[in-house]
């Protein structure tokens, strides 16, 4: 297969600091381009049949990561999907590689003052948040940043709803097909 054909196919990967957005925005992205969502955090849980507090609670955050790592990689080597990844995931560099080579990466970006404000609604499913002073929080936020700065795309998502940040994604991915592969 060449680039020209190859662009159109890669599979679209969501990252992103936990809550800014990647899970509602990734499966709103895949139905308007009609195809299968993947949400890595959901396969997880899915697999243990638990939610995913309960699954770090089961084997620990080091195996969770590892499985995190090896489903990502399982899924990266498939075409045309749409792959929410789970917020931590970036801090390790294979998953940075392979989502890199293989798809098309866009980091949702939102600002410490818009992502403070939706704290309360994630703080009990996101195991990670829990027992952190908002102190730590605030310093965990801005030490993930530097870790998502590898990406295709970037969209700044304070003041903007789910369906806005979907469509934005789905207009911009038509321009750079367009762009490489005009035919
Ligand atoms: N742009 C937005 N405006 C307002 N609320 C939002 C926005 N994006 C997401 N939310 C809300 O924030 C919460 C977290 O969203 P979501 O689960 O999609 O985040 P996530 O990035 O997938 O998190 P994680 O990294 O933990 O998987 C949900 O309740 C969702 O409705
Ligand atoms: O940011 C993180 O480290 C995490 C985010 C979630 O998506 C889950 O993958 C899990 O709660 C860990
Ligand atoms: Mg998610």
């Amino acid at each position: 297969m060449n680039n020209r054909e190859s662009i159109r196919e890669k599979s679209i990967v969501i990252i992103g600091f936990m809550g800014v957005g990647k899970t509602t925005v990734g499966e709103l992205v895949a139905k308007k381009l009609y195809r299968d969502f993947i949400d890595i955090d959901r396969v997880i849980e899915n697999s243990f049949n638990i939610p995913i507090v309960d699954v770090f609670k089961l084997i620990g955050e080091k195996s969770f990561r590892q499985k995190e790592k090896e489903i990502i990689k399982e899924y990266c080597a498939q075409k045309l999907k749409v792959i929410s990844l789970g917020g931590g995931a970036y801090l390790q560099e294979d998953i940075r590689k392979v989502t890199l080579e293989n798809c098309i990466v866009i980091f949702l970006d939102i600002t410490w003052e818009s992502w403070k404000e939706r704290l309360n609604i994630i703080i009990d499913s996101r195991p990670v948040l829990h027992g952190k002073t908002m102190e730590e929080i605030e310093e965990l936020f801005y030490k993930r940043q530097g870790i998502y700065k590898s990406h295709h795309s970037k969209l700044e998502t304070d003041n903007l709803n789910t369906i806005d940040i979907a469509d934005f994604i789905v207009e911009s991915l038509k321009i750079a097909y367009e762009m490489y592969d005009p035919n």
